[in-house]
């Protein structure tokens, strides 16, 4: 790693800022946290931090949301958890928050105010520019050293990103060190044949995906599912029918269908689609060969037979990459050819899971232990796919080029 992690630190005594990502979805009306699941993924980096003063430092959505909201119910769920106090401060870095870090002893927990209710947090930036914000100016007072665990937000080139490393010593936290180590894992180290599942609706991102991966020589096959599937299938002639072609117009993914395209004329036998498909007739499932898919209704999953091939290539796989469902998994006549990837892409010997919908059908079939690695980045972790730099990766490293040493 060209960075540093906690293993090159001493804490003890110091005041740690930490920015983690308790970015959560929340129910509108109670307020109430739905998944706590980046919660318990930073738990062992504020563990590992409990000899210093440990200042959390995180945001919540975005500006004009409608769970843009305050942090109170995060420092409880996070009191919860982690079964220790945590308390909570309705301040970023004014008196208030000055005040309580001043009195804090080693052991404490404090939780700062969402962050992105300071406007300057919102802005991407460079990274020069980033350090010359009051934000950055004013917490980086508040603390000796910097601890960056959001791998979620670390596609974001904003102020307590890339900000805060360029004026105070920084170090990755366990989760960021994790993500990045097993990400990195996949295009160097891990078994072949490498398989990437590419489903649910980020069509763009599934694309920019295969292409990079198959270009480059890091996937040895793609099984294209769910929405990806279906542009596939548009772009080798298949007619999807009506209402599977009006969701890609409306979700703005029709120029994806050349690009689908071009990847296939150059990688078709690399690339697996849905020879049949399951639909919705007079209320039930009825499934059909994509050489005859019916018009008039939409595509809600992989057929039988796809899944049992698809399921074939996954079991001969040395790693699986998934990212996004084969189909409707929401509704339980729909959910088939998701369970069942899933189910067998935990028997393989290197797995990797990306996308919030994968990992929760993964959680609930209580088959988080059999996979390596469930990323926390939705954002982060397709960047990091398409062999992106991470804006927090590279503040790290330049962190550490300066400080560290
Ligand atoms: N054929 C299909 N038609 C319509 N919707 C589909 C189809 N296949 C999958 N989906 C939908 O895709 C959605 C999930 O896609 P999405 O790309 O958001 O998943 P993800 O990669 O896990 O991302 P996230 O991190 O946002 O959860 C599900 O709600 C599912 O119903
Ligand atoms: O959930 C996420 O993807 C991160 O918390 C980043 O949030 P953002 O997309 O609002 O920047």
């Amino acid at each position: 790693m060209a960075f540093g992690t906690l293993q090159d630190v001493d804490i003890r005594g110091k005041t740690v800022l930490v920015r983690v990502d308790f970015n959560s979805p929340i129910d509108p009306t109670s307020e109430m946290i739905l998944d706590d699941k980046r919660f318990r993924e930073h738990i062992p980096t504020i563990r590992a931090l409990e000899d210093g003063k440990v200042v959390i430092v995180t945001h919540q959505s975005r500006p004009g949301k409608k769970d843009f909201t305050t942090l109170a119910s995060h420092a409880e769920k996070l009191e919860r958890l982690i079964h220790r106090p945590v308390t909570y401060i309705d301040d970023i870095f004014g008196r208030t928050a000055h005040e309580a870090i001043r009195t804090m002893r080693a052991g404490e927990i404090l939780m700062l105010e969402n962050v992105r209710f300071n406007a300057e947090e919102n802005l991407t930036m460079k990274p020069e520019d980033a350090a010359k914000t009051h934000l950055v100016r004013r917490l980086s007072e508040m603390g000796d050293l910097f601890v960056n665990d959001a791998f979620g937000t670390a596609h974001r080139s904003q102020p307590t990103v890339v900000g805060i490393p360029r004026v105070m010593k920084t170090v990755a936290g366990l989760l960021m060190e994790r993500e990045i180590t097993m990400l990195s894992k996949v295009s160097s180290g891990a078994p072949h044949p490498i398989t990437f599942i590419l489903g649910g609706t980020k069509v763009d991102d599934s694309i920019a995906v295969a292409d990079h991966v198959l270009r480059n020589g890091i996937a040895d096959r793609i099984l294209a599912i769910g929405v990806v599937g279906n542009i596939f299938l548009a772009a080798e002639g298949r007619a999807i029918g009506e209402p599977s072609r009006q969701l890609i117009e409306s979700l703005g993914y029709t120029g994806e269908i050349q690009k689908a395209r071009d990847i296939l004329a150059q990688y078709a036998d690399q690339v697996l689609l849905p020879e049949t498909v399951a639909v919705r007739e007079k209320g039930e499932r009825a499934e059909y060969p994509v050489s005859g898919i019916p018009q008039d209704t939409p595509i809600l999953d992989l057929g039988s037979e796809s899944v049992r091939s698809m399921v074939d290539q996954i079991r001969s796989s040395g790693t699986i990459v998934f990212n996004g469902p084969a189909g409707v998994f929401e509704d339980p006549d729909f959910a088939i050819g998701t369970y069942e990837l899933v189910r067998a892409a935990a028997g393989v010997e290197f797995s990797v899971v990306g996308g919030g919908h994968t990992a929760a059908v993964i959680e609930k079939m209580g088959l988080e232990s059999a996979y390596s690695h469930l990323s926390t980045g939705g954002g982060a972790c397709i960047e990091f796919l398409t062999g992106k730099k991470l804006p927090a990766v590279a503040a790290l490293e330049a962190s550490w080029e300066y400080f560290g040493r």
